[in-house]
C-alpha cells in the first residue's frame, strides 16, 4: 500500500527525514529536483522554450534548481522570481544563488510591478509558485498571474501540485485562482484531491516521483487514506491446493434481473464465475431461464414464482453469501422480498444497483443489512442512500461516515474507486480506464467482488482485490479491443489476464 498523507504530515516526515537522515535540506531539494528534470526530459525536448514561474518556498527552491538542471542541458530557459514579500526559503535563496552563478541566465526577480512574457502555445510553463506550503487561495498578485497564465496557450507543468490547489479539501477555495496544468509531476506520493474528478482540470495528468523519504517515518505516520498496488494484491491470493474440490471455494447466490435486464444478472454472473468460485447459483425471474442455461451452462437457477421480476426471498441455507442487484427493478414486490432477505441474512453479503435504489426508498432495509456487507454504488447511487454532495471530496467524506455509522464498506466507484470500510480507511485503486464507462461495467464488479467473499476472503479483502482485478481486467481489455471497441463481457474475458498479471 502506498500511504497518501495530508499535506502537513507530508511536512512532518520531510522534518523527520532531515532529521534523522544523512541528508540536508539543500540536497533533498536537489533530489526532487533532479527527478523533476529527468521526468520532464521525456515530456518536452529542447525545441520548447521553457518559462519558470518560482515562488518564495521550496516549491519555488524546486523551480529555480530545475531551471538551473535544464539549462545546464542547453533547454532554452526564462525565470521569474516572485518574491513580494522579500523573503526567500532557505533552500530557494540557495538555489537563487546557484542559478544566478550561470553566465547569462534570463532571470528577473519581481518584488511588485510585473509586466508578463508573451507565452505561445510552444511554450512550457514550470510552475512553482506554491506547492504543499499553500495555507489559504491565492489573492492579489499570485491569483493575478495565475490568472494570466491560465489564459495562455502554453503547456503547463506544476511542480509537485498545480500552485493554488490545496492537496485535499478545495470546497471552499477560488477555483479561478489555480493553476491549470496538463501535467503534474509530484513527489513521493499523490494528493489525494488528484484523486478527485472535480480537480482533473487543474492536475491534469499526474506522476509520482519517487525521493529520499525517511522509511521510519513514513511508516509511523497515519493517515486513513491508501493507494493500493499491485503488489497487496498478489500476496491477497493463496495458491489453490491440490486436495480441494469446488465445495472448498463457496457457493455464491446472485439475485439478480428482471425482464429487459436480464443481461445484468448474466453479466454479474458470469464474472463470478471467473473469479475463482466453487459453485454458482442465480436467483432469476422465470423470464431468464432459458438465457442463463443457455449463456452460462456452469450456472445453476435457481427461479422465482414470478415470470419478470424478484418477488420471493429464496431460502439461503445452500448458500456461503450473496449478491444482490444487478438488473433487479424497483417493483414494491421486490422490495418487500429484498427486506425479507436482508431479514434472513447473517453475514456479510454484496449489494449493488437496484438493491441500492430499493434501500435508498426503503430505509428500513438498511438496518437489516449484516455489518462488514459490500455496497458498491456509483456516484448517484450513493447520493440516493446518503444525499446530494456539491463534490466528489464532500460525498467521499459522506461515504467515509456512512460506512462507520452503519459498520458497511462502501465500494464508491468512479474513474478512482474509493473503498471506504467501517473503521475510517479509505482504499484507492487507480487502475482502470474510461473505456470502463460502458453499460454493465458495474455488474461485472458485483460478480467478481460475490466471487471472492464466496471463497472465503475478508469482506474488505473481496472489495479491495475485486476492484483491483476489475480494474486490470478494463486495462487488459482496452489494450485488446481498446476503450471505444470495449464493452463489459470484455471485463469477463479479460478477468482470467488479469489474474495472471496480478499473481
Ligand atoms: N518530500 C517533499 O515533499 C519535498 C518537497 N519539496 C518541495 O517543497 C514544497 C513545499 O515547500 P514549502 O513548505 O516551502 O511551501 P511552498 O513552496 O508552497 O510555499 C510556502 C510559502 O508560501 C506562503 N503562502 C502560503 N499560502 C499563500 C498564499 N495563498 N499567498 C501567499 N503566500 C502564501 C507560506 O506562508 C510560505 O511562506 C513542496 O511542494 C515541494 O515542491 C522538495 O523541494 C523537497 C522534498
Ligand atoms: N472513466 C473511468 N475510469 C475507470 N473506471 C471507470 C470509468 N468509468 C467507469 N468506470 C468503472 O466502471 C464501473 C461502472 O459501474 P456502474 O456505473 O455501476 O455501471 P453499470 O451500472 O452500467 O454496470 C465502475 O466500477 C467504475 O469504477
Ligand atoms: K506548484
Amino acid at each position: 500500500m502506498i500511504k497518501i498523507f495530508a499535506t502537513e504530515k507530508v511536512k512532518d516526515i520531510d522534518k523527520y527525514t532531515i532529521l534523522n537522515m544523512p541528508i540536508a535540506p539543500i540536497d533533498l531539494v536537489e533530489e526532487a529536483v533532479t527527478a523533476f528534470v529527468n521526468e520532464f526530459r521525456n515530456h518536452y525536448s529542447k525545441m520548447h522554450r521553457i518559462v519558470v514561474f518560482a515562488g518564495q518556498g521550496n516549491n519555488g527552491a524546486d523551480a529555480l534548481g530545475i531551471a538551473r538542471q535544464l539549462l545546464d542541458e542547453s533547454y532554452k530557459v526564462i525565470v521569474y522570481l516572485f518574491n513580494p514579500t522579500g523573503y526567500l526559503s532557505p533552500e530557494c535563496a540557495e538555489n537563487k544563488r546557484r542559478l544566478l552563478n550561470i553566465d547569462q541566465v534570463e532571470f528577473t526577480e519581481i518584488r511588485d510591478n510585473f509586466i508578463p512574457p508573451y507565452l505561445s502555445s510552444r511554450d512550457v510553463v514550470i510552475d512553482g509558485l506554491f506547492g504543499s506550503g499553500l495555507n489559504r487561495p491565492l489573492s492579489g498578485g499570485f491569483a493575478g498571474l495565475v490568472k494570466y497564465i491560465n489564459s495562455t496557450p502554453a503547456e503547463i507543468v506544476s511542480i509537485d501540485i498545480p500552485s493554488g490547489l490545496f492537496g485535499e479539501d478545495n470546497r471552499e477555495n477560488d477555483k479561478d485562482c489555480i493553476i491549470r496544468a496538463n501535467k503534474t509531476f509530484t513527489f513521493n506520493f499523490p494528493k489525494l484531491s488528484f484523486l478527485m474528478p472535480e480537480n482533473e482540470v487543474y492536475v491534469g495528468e499526474w506522476k509520482v516521483l519517487n525521493i529520499n523519504m525517511h522509511p521510519q517515518a513514513v511508516a509511523d505516520t497515519p493517515t486513513n487514506y491508501y493507494l493500493v498496488t499491485e503488489e497487496d494484491i498478489a500476496c491477497v491470493f493463496q495458491p489453490r491446493k491440490r486436495f480441494t474440490h469446488k465445495g472448498t471455494y463457496g457457493h455464491a447466490l446472485l439475485v439478480a434481473g428482471s425482464r429487459g435486464k436480464l443481461g445484468a444478472a448474466q453479466l454479474s454472473a458470469g464474472a463470478c464465475l471467473r473469479s475463482g468460485v466453487g459453485m454458482l447459483t442465480v436467483h432469476l425471474p422465470k423470464c431468464g431461464e432459458l438465457m442463463m442455461q443457455t449463456a452460462l451452462p456452469e450456472a445453476m437457477v435457481d427461479l422465482d414464482a414470478h415470470t419478470d421480476f424478484f418477488t420471493v426471498a429464496p431460502d439461503i441455507t445452500p448458500y456461503t453469501t450473496l449478491g444482490v442487484g444487478p438488473g433487479l427493478g424497483q417493483q414494491i414486490e421486490t422490495a418487500v422480498a429484498l427486506d425479507e432477505l436482508m431479514s434472513a441474512v447473517i453475514k456479510p453479503v454484496v449489494l449493488d444497483a437496484d438493491a441500492l435504489n430499493l434501500i435508498a426508498s426503503n430505509k428500513d432495509i438498511l438496518n437489516k443489512i449484516p455489518t462488514r456487507s459490500i455496497l458498491t454504488p456509483h456516484p448517484k447511487e450513493f447520493d440516493r442512500l446518503a444525499g446530494a454532495s456539491n463534490s466528489a471530496y464532500e460525498r467521499l467524506q459522506k461515504a467515509r461516515e456512512f460506512a462507520k455509522e452503519h459498520r458497511l464498506c462502501v465500494v464508491l466507484k468512479d474513474a478512482y474507486t474509493a473503498i471506504c470500510t467501517s473503521e475510517g480507511n479509505v482504499y484507492y485503486s487507480v487502475c482502470g480506464n474510461p473505456g470502463m464507462a460502458t453499460a454493465g461495467s458495474g455488474d461485472v464488479l458485483t460478480g467478481i467482488i460475490l466471487g471472492l467473499l464466496a471463497q472465503g476472503y475478508e469482506p474488505e479483502t473481496a472489495a479491495v482485490a475485486g476492484v483491483f482485478l476489475h480494474g486490470t481486467a478494463g486495462d487488459l481489455a482496452a489494450a485488446q479491443w481498446s476503450e471505444r471497441g470495449m464493452i463489459a463481457g470484455d471485463l469477463i474475458d479479460s478477468l482470467g489476464k488479469a489474474f495472471k498479471q496480478v499473481i
